[in-house]
């Protein structure tokens, strides 16, 4: 693996923690299962600790990086690499569909910027089929929530979203000596695959998700407190599900349930009002 020495001094505000443990590095590598052919996307390469034994096990690699000093260290390190190419911008702002086009599906990967993980997540998942599969360094507790189960405390707005489209396992820890600098917390690794069928199809997930957002406004009230004004206590009645349930105890299929219900009364509440 290519090695550059690096004057950069880690930024802050770019969420810099760079990966220095090689035996990391071959493990992340090595459930990523990088193959020749693969569209393979890494957000915030660095000085290129990922980069380097991707491009080496796939010949072919896009990088996605906000810091411009960093741009010239990667060009001199992978310069052999004739299909390295480099995007300089904000991940958030990615057209991820655009790069996709008409060809496979995307590979992922990332050890990304912890302050904008969440979004950056959100922001890919619904790039609608342009992400094959998706992995991750994240602070470990991003991970914990978006890997919860129904019941838990870390279930949340993030798992139902994450889960709503994809497949979420939780792969392994690390520890925060892995980087330079090192991080306050623990990190994890995750593998989010979406779905090829949902198993749960909201018929407009804007609205699913606006309802998710309703829900766990206040954890420790209750859906009935929490919809108050929106979805009321019958329709919850009518799918079956108790209006004093709490929302960390809801399913992505019962919340799909909710949304898809609304959608029903919301339509004929629009045209009974039409009417009138
Ligand atoms: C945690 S570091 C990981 C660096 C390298 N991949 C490693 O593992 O050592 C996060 C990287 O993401 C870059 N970055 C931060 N915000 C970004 C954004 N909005 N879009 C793209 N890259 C970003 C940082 O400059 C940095 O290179």
């Amino acid at each position: 693996m290519s090695q550059v020495p690096q004057q950069h001094r880690a930024r802050k505000r770019f969420g810099q923690n760079f990966l220095r443990d090689l035996g990391i590095i071959s493990r992340i590598v090595r459930s990523i299962g990088p193959r020749e052919g693969d569209r393979l996307v890494e957000i915030g390469p660095g000085q290129g600790a990922l980069t380097g034994p991707l491009l080496e096990a796939a010949g072919a690699l896009e990088v996605i990086e906000l810091d411009r000093d960093l741009i010239p260290g990667l060009r001199v390190q992978f310069f052999n690499y004739p299909e390295f190419v480099i995007h300089e911008g904000d991940a958030l702002k990615f057209d991820f569909a655009a790069l996709k086009g008409d060809g496979p599906a995307l590979r992922v990967v990332g050890n990304l910027p912890y302050n904008i993980s969440t979004p950056l997540i959100v922001h890919l998942l619904t790039a609608g089929n342009a992400v094959a599969d998706m992995h991750f360094m994240l602070q470990k507790e991003v991970v914990e929530r978006l890997a919860a189960q129904p019941g838990g405390t870390d279930w949340g707005r993030l798992s139902v979203m994450a889960q709503y489209y994809c497949q979420v396992d939780q792969l392994f820890i690390v520890p925060p000596e892995a980087f330079v600098p090192r991080p306050k917390v623990d990190s994890a690794i995750v593998r989010l695959t979406p779905h090829t069928t949902l198993p749960h199809v909201a018929d407009d997930p804007v609205l699913l998700f606006e309802l998710v957002k309703l829900a766990f406004g206040q954890r420790r009230k209750t859906l009935r407190n929490n919809f108050k004004g929106r979805v009321s206590p019958e329709t919850l009645e009518t799918l079956g599900i108790d209006p004093t349930r709490r929302p960390q105890t809801l399913t992505v299929a019962e919340y799909v349930a909710i949304a898809n219900q609304v959608a029903v009364d919301d339509a004929a509440g629009a045209e009974g009002s039409d009417k009138g």
